[in-house]
């Protein structure tokens, strides 16, 4: 069993240093004085029954899978055991991330924290790649070319047109009626233009809130979270391309209280790193061709 204090030895972090306790999570808003270090953990949302069948999903409002639903528990269980405490949380407009924090908030007995949701927090919208089966799709076009959709910075996959499947039930959403305006709801989205609209929801809502001190759980997306992951460790449009995120292992960035610079200059994921590396080479690996 990997347990927290051994997974903190690894990382070689003392645990005394960050913040874990409930104290002042009420009224935490400012920085404590014994508070050297912040931490905000981040979590891809659990397997989702799209993701179980390999398709490209994006804005499809897919359910978690029965294995997703334990894949939240077990994130849920290791912040647990870490005693890793919030203030408030963040994440989309999707179900399965907001079931995915639900689980977490249950397990971690956080259900009264604020929690906040943004479109700006979805996952990429896939365009009119959503539905299609990922490995079919690699036969179909080559691999090269879904590496290039589904990792490169600023390509995008096709747009998804009035015709598509999924059209109506993604433009005429009820969640979308204010939030995005029609001028700028997505019918594609590299992951360039995911983080332009991520983005200003980090700098201007959620990196206000770690800068105060607040203990923060992101639930997001894979590619929402690829961007966000450019930006705290400054990667290249080349280095993101290498960046796969497993679903509900989460991971934390400790960024010092002064400088607000992360610690450790990559993110660090609270699990097992056997699970993790295999989590994460299943990632890359829906995107192959059935041999
Ligand atoms: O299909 C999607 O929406 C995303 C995440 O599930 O897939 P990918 O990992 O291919 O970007």
């Amino acid at each position: 069993m990997w347990s927290s204090s051994k997974f903190l030895r690894a990382l070689s972090i003392n645990p005394k240093l960050v913040r874990t306790s409930k104290h002042n999570a009420a009224s935490g808003k400012s920085k404590s004085k014994h508070q050297k270090v912040l931490r905000v953990v981040m979590v891809r949302h659990g397997e989702s029954e799209w993701n179980s069948k390999n398709l490209f999903t994006g804005w499809y409002d897919a359910e978690l899978s029965p294995k997703g639903i334990l894949e939240a528990e077990e994130a849920g269980y290791t912040l647990k055991k870490m005693k890793i405490c919030f203030d408030t949380a963040y994440t989309s407009v999707l179900a399965r991330a907001i079931d995915t924090l639900k689980i977490i908030q249950a397990i971690i007995n956080h259900r009264g924290i604020p929690v906040y949701k943004s479109w700006r927090l979805n996952e990429r919208h896939y365009g009119a790649l959503t539905g299609l089966n990922k490995a079919e799709t690699a036969e179909q076009y080559g691999e090269d070319k879904v590496k290039l959709w589904r990792r490169s910075y600023d390509v995008p996959p096709p747009a998804m047109t009035p015709d598509h499947p999924y059209y109506k039930r993604i433009v005429y959403d009820t969640r979308y009626k204010k939030d995005p305006p029609k001028e700028i709801f997505p019918m594609y989205e590299s992951l360039k233009l995911t983080l332009e609209r991520t983005l200003p929801y980090w700098e201007q809502t959620i990196w206000r809130q770690i800068r105060k001190g607040n203990r923060v759980l992101i639930v997001a997306h894979g590619n929402s979270l690829r961007g966000i992951v450019k930006k705290m460790e400054n990667l290249t449009d080349e280095e993101i391309v290498g960046v796969n995120i497993p679903t509900g292992i989460p991971f934390q960035y400790l960024l010092d209280l002064h400088t607000m610079k992360p610690i450790y200059p990559t993110r660090r994921y609270l699990g097992d790193p056997d699970v993790v590396r295999k989590a994460t080479e299943a990632v890359v690996s829906q995107g192959k061709a059935k041999k």
